[in-house]
């Protein structure tokens, strides 16, 4: 394994070998816990870099879509070993690369190994259905194909999770891949791609390209030769991807923002819901497109789960994310530390009261880091840009409402759908807000985030392409069904 050379310098993986980029420049990456602490430079790629990845990826999909599933599987197994003993060095570079907390970056690496042996086993599960056909001589059935070469283009919130819940289906399925991650979690990336290479995948099937969105990510994206291309991130750039995707035909799959509601009606486990909301909108610092960002809470209680909400935000402690008795890390880069607390005073502007934090910490141990006390806003309402756009960080909007229909109202008021919660003991409540939240994620008397790999995952609305990933939804996106029909 030749991932790392000198200087802490993290190679492009294509075509079986670990090589520089043809522009021979490199970008820094930096602990946003403490931004004088380099985690490791990466390849600066061009489109030549691309078009050498894509052509190994073109060069490899005929043997490697020959093997058996069970024999392409075996390779997500082996590489699933080798990733649990790496399972602390790959979680403490997430960690310093992006700032969620080491037990979050360790569960984060449990989970993408869990994945890795979810979709192993998919190598030996049905690719297809018989399907009774009108003529008595006839075997109708369907199968299915890979799609070919598949182009992944990360985010950095989850930088172990989502890479591996695109790529080990993908693989699965018999594609080969191009990834590139983004930038800010590209040495993670780099480090999980080893696993691969040690597992014994053959030359070509993965290859890692690193660099700009602007270069690297839309030059995947507008490549004739990828097949396909799975997204996550922002909206802005989710539309670009997907315009170039359709202009040329290619499939494409967008996972983007979410502007989360949790709903608190008045007979709520108040202790539990207060917790949930705390969990859910400042774990990982809010950075998941899950978390929670709006909370609609019922006049009859809305004083006492607000009491309880602000007195569990007090005792939360922020720091360096490796330390261990620290629950909420920085901010992933300055530029979502400035977009953040240009939401916070945009709040105040438009005048919702903050009723707790928002400060940026710059002081003593924070000095060199993108810190920011967990916000939470009072006398909010929809209108408000904290109540309609996605912030991507550690920020709750408080809005109260006197009715159920006016709760639902309000969940529903914004473009995104991802995942919606409600926390109620009474079961109408439960079956109306399942029956008519727009949200690809229903969640009751739970936080809104949290993800399950069997589990389909997507969103409605503008949160998403209206497909699904994980589970056996990943089956639809990275194959193509054949109707084949068979006469005597
Ligand atoms: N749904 C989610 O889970 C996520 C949502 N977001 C949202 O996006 C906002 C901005 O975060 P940001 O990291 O800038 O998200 P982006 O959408 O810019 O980045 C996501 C990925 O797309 C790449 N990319 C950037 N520009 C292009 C392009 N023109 N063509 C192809 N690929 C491109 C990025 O590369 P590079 O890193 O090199 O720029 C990265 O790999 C956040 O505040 C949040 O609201 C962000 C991350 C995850
Ligand atoms: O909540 C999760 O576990 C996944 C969230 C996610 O996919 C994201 O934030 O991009």
């Amino acid at each position: 394994m030749t991932v790392i050379t000198e200087k802490n310098t993290y190679l492009n993986f294509i075509n079986g070998e670990w090589v520089k980029s043809q522009s021979g420049d490199m970008i820094k990456s930096k602990n946003p816990a403490d931004v004088n602490d380099i985690v490791g430079y990466v390849q600066n790629s061009t489109a030549d870099d691309v078009d050498r990845a894509v052509a190994a990826a073109h060069e490899a999909k005929t043997g490697w879509r020959k093997l058996t599933g069970a024999e392409r599987g075996q390779l997500l197994y082996k590489t699933a070993d080798i990733m649990e003993q790496r399972l602390e060095d790959i979680a403490a570079c997430a960690t310093r690369e992006m700032g969620k907390t080491l037990p979050e970056a360790k569960g984060e690496t449990a989970r993408g190994i869990a994945i890795l042996r979810y979709y192993a086993g998919e190598g030996m599960r049905k690719t297809g259905d018989v399907i009774p056909s009108t003529d008595k001589d006839a075997l109708m059935f369907t199968t299915r194909v890979p799609l070919g070469v598949v182009g992944v283009i990360s985010p950095w919130n989850f930088p172990v999770a989502i890479p591996i819940w695109k790529m080990a289906p993908a693989l699965v399925y018999g594609n080969t891949v191009v990834i590139k991650p983004a930038t800010e979690t590209a040495v993670t990336c780099a480090k999980i791609i080893a696993c691969f290479e040690e597992a014994g995948l053959p030359a070509g099937v993965i290859n890692l390209v690193t660099g700009q969105g602007s270069v690297v990510g839309q030059g995947i994206a507008e490549h004739d030769g990828v097949n396909a291309i799975t997204f996550t991130g922002s909206n802005q750039v989710g539309k670009i991807i997907g315009q170039a995707a359709l202009a040329r035909g290619a499939k494409y799959q967008l996972e983007m923002g979410g502007k989360n509601p949790v709903i608190i009606a008045d007979d709520a486990d108040l202790e539990a819901a207060a917790e949930a909301v705390v969990t859910g909108a400042f774990r990982s610092t809010g950075q998941k497109c899950t978390a929670t960002s709006r909370v609609i809470v019922q006049s009859g209680i809305y004083d006492r789960f607000k009491e309880k909400l602000v007195q569990r935000t007090k005792e939360i402690t922020i720091g360096d994310s490796l330390n261990e008795n620290v629950w909420m890390g920085p901010i992933a880069s300055k530029n979502q530390l400035d977009n953040c607390l240009s939401y916070i005073e945009k709040g105040k502007q438009e005048g919702a009261s903050l009723l707790i934090g928002g400060e940026k910490l710059e002081d003593g141990k924070y000095q060199n880091g993108y810190y920011v006390q967990p916000a939470i806003f009072d006398n909010v309402t929809s209108d408000m840009a904290i109540a309609q756009e996605e912030i991507f960080g550690p920020v709750i909007a408080l809005l109260k409402v006197d009715t159920m229909e006016e709760a639902l109202d309000l969940a529903n008021d914004v473009k995104f759908g991802l995942s919606a919660s409600i926390f109620t003991q009474n079961i109408g409540r439960m079956l109306s807000f399942i029956d008519e939240i727009e949200a690809g994620l229903v969640r009751v008397n739970a936080e809104s985030a949290g993800v399950e790999l069997q589990a389909p995952f997507g969103g409605m609305k503008q949160s998403s392409s209206h497909s699904r990933e994980q589970g056996e939804a990943a089956k639809d996106f990275f194959t193509a069904i054949k109707t084949v029909f068979v006469k005597q």
